[in-house]
């Protein structure tokens, strides 16, 4: 995949492919080009060369809301919540349920089902809101973020990107997001997360690959590295870092090839 700003190469041919039911980690240095990737391939970015698939397909996402279409949600770093709206809301942005009957046929929202569906998807992840019907301006940068995971992992079917899910997390919620992720992988779901935490990235992927300057520098298989490994790939003091046998579970959902 390859992106540029002005004159800045934020992707220069990073690559990588992440199969159903795995978690993939995207680490590497500030500026290496994760949330770029991750933005290209949500469709929230057009890429300048490289080619998404998606399930062996060839995809050209039109934007965020085609992806969704297409069974692909993001947890974005900045988490794209409507601030103003509660957080109830927020879980449905753009999917609203509508009452039945004559109701539904005018498009009139039902809150109470959106708020007990909120307070249950809350409630898996380990996140208490006092009041799901309070703008989400006024909860924790925790809580907040956590509406945005829950947001995702309601409605994804083929392959979440999660930027920095847990960065604003306590222990206990972080705990919850990680086991969570492992729960929505084991749903056969591909998750592709975004961690500078080297511990979380080890205790919950699968497969960890590393950029470095917007290429893909190395992979590895979580359970045969060390942190020490994954630093060193990272920071480049690695001399010639290892590219390890990727062991594939499937097809591939998700691609993004060196441009052209
Ligand atoms: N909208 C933009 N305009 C100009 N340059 C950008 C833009 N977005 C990213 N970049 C540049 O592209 C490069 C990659 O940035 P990116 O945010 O993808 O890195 P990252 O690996 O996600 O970093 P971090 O871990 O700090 O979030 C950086 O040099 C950054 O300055």
């Amino acid at each position: 995949m390859v992106k540029r700003f002005g004159h800045v190469q934020a992707l220069q041919g990073a690559d990588f492919t992440a199969c159903p039911g795995e978690v993939v980690a995207l680490i590497g240095d500030n500026g290496a080009g994760k949330s770029t990737l991750v933005n290209v391939l949500s469709g929230v970015l057009a890429p300048d060369g490289g080619e998404v698939r998606l399930e062996g397909v060839p995809v050209r996402f039109s934007g965020p809301m085609d992806a969704q279409r297409h069974g692909v949600e993001t947890v974005y770093q900045d988490l794209s919540l409507a601030p103003d709206l509660d957080a109830a809301a927020n879980l449905y942005l753009g999917r609203e349920m509508l009452r039945g009957g004559v109701w539904g046929r005018l498009g009139v929202l039902d809150r109470p089902a959106m708020r007990r569906e909120a307070v249950r998807a809350f409630a898996e992840l380990g996140v208490e809101l006092k009041d799901v019907t309070a703008p989400v301006t006024t909860l924790s940068g925790g809580q907040r973020q956590s509406v945005a995971v829950a947001r995702a992992v309601a409605f994804a079917n083929k392959v979440i990107f999660m930027d920095e899910p847990t960065a604003a997390l306590g222990v206990v919620q972080r705990s919850r997001v990680l086991e969570t992720v492992r729960r929505v992988a084991d749903r056969g779901i591909c998750v592709v997360l975004i961690s500078h935490n080297m511990p979380e990235v080890l205790s919950v992927a699968d497969r960890v690959e590393v950029l470095r300057l917007g290429r893909r520098v190395a992979s590895f298989t979580a359970a045969d590295t060390t942190i020490e490994e994954l630093v060193g790939a990272m920071t480049g003091s690695l001399d010639g870092p290892p590219q390890h046998d990727t062991a594939r579970t499937g097809p591939a959902v998700t691609e993004a090839e060196e441009g052209r």
